[in-house]
């Protein structure tokens, strides 16, 4: 995620890559990006040299490491799920600090990112530059915070669930005699088309209403859909990881 929403910036012209250090504990990722784009490989030791910190670690290793990263200086902007701005804020002694929620689509460009701030984040202007970063990378979404593990739950998450639905689609086709590249290819653009009309033209029922054709292809699918409870799965993976987002910001 680090190194998405960075490339985001760069091709954005958001910060020059003279701005930009990056620390990983793994020496071949700090390498390939200071290969690839000549931004300046940090130590730990020179991280109150930055104005602001990007935290995209694992929120188990946050809570592992907090101690080494705090500044007192330097305004904070987490991607990290379930840390809240309260936790960032004790274990990193300053409340400037901003949370957001990316997902995948960050990557290409496309991500859906809430995001959410204290009071002395807006006023030192971390909060702005946490929604200029993550506009580098897609449509950012002011949320509050009480909603952000649901958001993650959902968004952040929903690749996964989406990727999970376009496999379990072109499994179907390979089962009924497509060949499985064509079958791959054709439901991750089955997806994207009915992203597309949901976004231009209907409520998702009314899409459904108008593909099903009396006593046709379509309603003796969505029969079977209904019977093995395809909703109920979605909404409680959606439940699932919000609640699992609350367990992993749970700080003592
Ligand atoms: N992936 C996703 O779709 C999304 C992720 N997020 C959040 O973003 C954060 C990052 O996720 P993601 O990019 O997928 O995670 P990754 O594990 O791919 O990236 C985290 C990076 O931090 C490195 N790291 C681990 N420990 C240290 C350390 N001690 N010092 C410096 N670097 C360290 C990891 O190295 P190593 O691999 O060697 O452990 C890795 O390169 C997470 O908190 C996640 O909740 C939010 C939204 C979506
Ligand atoms: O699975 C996770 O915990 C992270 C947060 C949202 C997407 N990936």
């Amino acid at each position: 995620m680090g190194g998405a929403v960075m490339e985001g910036v760069i091709s954005k012209g958001l910060l020059k890559t003279s701005e930009i250090g990056i620390i990983d504990h793994n020496p071949s990722i700090v390498d390939k990006w200071v290969e690839k784009y000549g931004v300046r490989p940090m130590k730990m030791s020179e991280l109150g040299q930055a104005e602001r910190v990007l935290l995209a670690l694992q929120p188990r290793h946050f809570l592992q490491l907090s101690d080494d990263l705090a500044r007192p200086s330097v305004g904070y902007i987490s991607t990290m799920a379930g840390i809240s701005t309260t936790v960032l804020a004790r274990r990193l002694g300053t409340k400037r600090v901003v949370r957001v929620m990316p997902n995948l689509g960050a990557t290409i460009g496309k991500s859906q990112s809430a995001v959410t701030g204290t009071k002395e984040a807006s006023e030192y202007g971390d909060l702005a530059f946490g929604h200029e970063l993550f506009s580098s990378v897609g449509s950012v979404y002011d949320i509050p915070e009480n909603l952000f593990n649901a958001f993650t739950g959902m968004v952040g998450s929903g690749p996964a669930y989406a990727a999970v639905f376009a496999e379990a689609l072109a499994d179907g086709g390979v089962r009924v005699g497509l060949p499985r590249s064509q079958a791959n290819e054709l439901a991750a653009k089955l997806l994207i088309t009915t992203g597309e009309l949901l976004l231009q033209k209907a409520h998702p029922a009314i899409l459904k209403d108008e593909v099903a054709s009396p006593g046709g292809t379509t309603i003796a699918g969505l029969e079977q859909i209904e019977r093995y409870t395809f909703r109920a799965a979605a909404i409680e993976a959606v439940i699932a990881a919000t609640k699992r987002g609350t367990e992993l910001g749970m700080d003592e």
